[in-house]
């Protein structure tokens, strides 16, 4: 089953809010409330500053003295002394010509309106209490800090639910308050697992280490969550409901999140689990990666099932998970998105929302955003400097220097290096290129045949069409056959630079008939951004010389960005019309494609 992501993040929010509802309200020392978010507005109990008071270490003088002149020097206020204890019956009874040489952040005396810093006095220092000190004229209330000026008595400076920070803990703090009404954070449990995982660090064969609760620990850490219990599964579905069960009776945890045993295996404990319940909803939603989802309610307990490819654990929290905690409790950040310019071409996949990872930082002034890593759900360690992920939309076509939607982190670091120039993007290794392309021109082959790929029969029109490639001197890797209900997956990965850069050429062979099965056509269409119907009949008027049967083919070629696609049957008579029309045809079609670029 299938659901929008939009609908699916709406959805969840939904969940979250009831079955969790409003969090209950906790009182923490100022010292501790940082990153918790107020359960009440925070109002002034005082004016500040709550008295008036020098912004200046200087003299502070009288009215009738603004006009400047020498004046004698009366005793000391320093900052923390009541005034009267120093002068008790007033700046004027010690004498109408006093200069009260008076600290920064003491209280002003009765009669002073106006301080003059010591810099400005003659001589421009503090000198002896008695004696004589020439000052500039200055204007009233010069350097005096009056009461209230920051905020008034009474005043709201935070709203409940504001996220509590250093500033807020110093100006609550300024205002002698030492405790926070704070709300509790949602009380989360993580469960991870799967018979792969294996505890310690001594790697065994066939096994992982445990990158997802991590992961998700992290995840909390800055995003104000409270993690109360961590769980690991295997996969035998009766363990994993013990191990909710036990958390659920220890921990009573708001929200259990579950990582991995969600998607089609024969071992998801989760999705087993989950399917027993009535209020349970398993299924795939339109982005990737992340694409497998879950929920549904254990007794009382809200559950949230992510996919557990690393990436796609990751990506499902950021996209959805933390959004909808935030949308429901305001718990850690607000999502924020930002346009940038990208700097190499990205083509979205089809009928899905792509995230990649990226980083995102200024350059020249301009915000860049540059992919990092290649797409697969897997490739965890290629993005380990992301800072945001980019939007690429279905079938999308972004080119270097267009606008692009980035999701930041909320702890982005903006001091990472972009690289603003077209394709800037650093390499990584593909994890399914077989061969470099080292050569001027390169080249691909997909055979798409379910039987091919199950091993029924053997693919020769996979061969013949590299082999065919190699003697026109294009850089062409073994032929990659795929199951036809494959070839979308396999298109995606193409797509987004898992095989390496995009070749030159894409020659498909099969799945352009009628059958059930066949759907080359289909998927490759959509991907098309110029077609070339003219190439398909020059191969059908070829084919037709030999067989009626050339006319079933629903062949087509086009343009999908800058490589050149052609679809061929998958018979052995099909490939061979395809090559002797395309043998004239690619570098002239390579070669107007590379032109075309030149003339931007
Ligand atoms: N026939 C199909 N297979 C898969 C589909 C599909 O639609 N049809 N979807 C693929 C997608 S997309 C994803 S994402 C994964 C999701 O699989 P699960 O959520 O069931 O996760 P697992 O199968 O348990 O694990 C997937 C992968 O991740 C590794 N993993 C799991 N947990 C951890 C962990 N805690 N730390 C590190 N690595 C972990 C696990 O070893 C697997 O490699 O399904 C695809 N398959
Ligand atoms: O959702 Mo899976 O994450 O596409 O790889």
């Amino acid at each position: 089953m299938t659901m929008s992501s939009e609908i699916y993040a709406t959805t969840l929010a939904r969940l979250l809010d009831d079955t969790i509802g409003v969090l209950p309200a906790v009182t923490l020392p100022a010292s501790e409330a940082v990153g918790w978010r107020l359960a009440s507005d925070l109002v002034t109990q005082h004016p500040s500053p709550s008295f008036d008071n020098s912004q200046m270490d200087g003299y502070g003088i009288g009215y009738a003295n603004l006009a400047g002149g020498r004046f004698r020097v009366g005793p000391d206020v320093p900052a923390g002394t009541e005034p009267t204890e120093v002068y008790h019956y007033g700046v004027n009874g010690y004498g109408h010509d006093t200069a009260v040489p008076i600290m920064t952040g003491a209280k002003i005396p009765d009669d002073v309106v106006a301080i003059v810093p010591v810099e400005e006095a003659d001589p421009a220092k503090f000198v002896e209490m008695g004696d004589y000190v020439q000052l500039p004229p200055v204007e009233v209330g010069r350097f005096i800090r009056k009461t209230g000026c920051d905020m008034k008595a009474g005043v709201l400076v935070a709203p409940e639910g504001t996220g509590i920070d250093a500033a807020l803990v110093a100006t609550a703090a300024s205002q002698g308050m030492t405790q926070f009404h704070v709300r509790a954070r949602p009380r989360i449990a993580v469960i991870a697992g799967g018979d792969e995982i294996v505890e310690g660090n001594r790697p065994v064969a066939a096994k992982v280490f445990d990158a997802n609760t991590p992961l998700v620990l992290g995840l909390a850490r800055t995003h104000g969550l409270q993690i109360v219990a961590t769980g690991t599964t295997t996969d035998d579905v009766n363990d994993f409901r013990n191990v909710v069960d036990q958390i659920i009776r220890d921990h009573k945890p708001d929200l259990i999140i579950t990582s991995g045993g969600i998607s089609e295996g024969k071992y998801e404990v989760v999705r087993q689990l989950l399917q027993r319940l009535d209020t349970a909803w398993v299924g795939s939603i339109e982005q990737q990666p992340g694409g497998p989802q879950g929920y549904g309610i254990y007794g009382s307990t809200p559950i949230v099932a992510v996919p557990g490819n690393p990436v796609s654990t990751m990506v499902s929290m950021r996209t959805l998970v933390l959004p909808a905690l935030w949308q429901t409790f305001k718990s850690g950040y607000q999502p924020v998105s930002i346009q940038a310019r990208i700097n190499g071409a990205v083509t979205g996949i089809r009928g899905k929302t792509q995230y990649r990872r990226a980083v995102v930082g200024f350059h020249d002034g301009q915000l860049i955003a540059q992919i990092q890593g290649a797409a697969g759900s897997h490739l965890l360690a290629q993005a380990v400097g992301a800072n945001a992920l980019v939007e690429i939309p279905p079938l999308a076509r972004i080119q270097p220097g267009e606008a692009i939607t980035a999701h930041l982190f909320a702890d982005t670091r903006w001091d990472a290096k972009v690289d603003p120039t077209p394709g800037g993007t650093p390499s990584q290794s593909p994890c399914y290129e077989t061969e470099r392309r080292s050569a001027e021109k390169s080249a691909m082959v997909i055979v798409a045949s379910t039987r091919a790929a199950a091993g029924v029969y053997s693919d020769d029109a996979g061969p013949h069409l590299v082999e065919w490639l190699h003697s026109k001197n294009y850089a062409t890797p073994q032929a990659l056959v795929v199951a036809d209900h494959d070839l979308e997956a396999t298109m995606e990965r193409l797509v987004a630079g898992e095989y390496g850069p995009l070749p030159d050429v894409l020659i498909t062979s099969g799945g352009t008939g009628v059958s059930p099965t066949d759907q080359t056509v289909e998927v490759i269409g959509e991907y098309l951004d110029q077609d070339m119907p003219n190439v398909m009949t020059s191969v059908l008027l070829e084919g037709i010389k030999n067989t009626p049967h050339a006319a079933l083919s629903r062949g087509i070629a086009g343009i999908m960005g800058e490589t050149f696609v052609a679809t061929l049957p998958g018979s052995t008579g099909g490939v061979a019309d395809g090559i002797a029309v395309l043998d004239e045809l690619i570098d002239h079609i390579v070669d107007q494609v590379r032109g075309k670029d030149h003339k931007h």
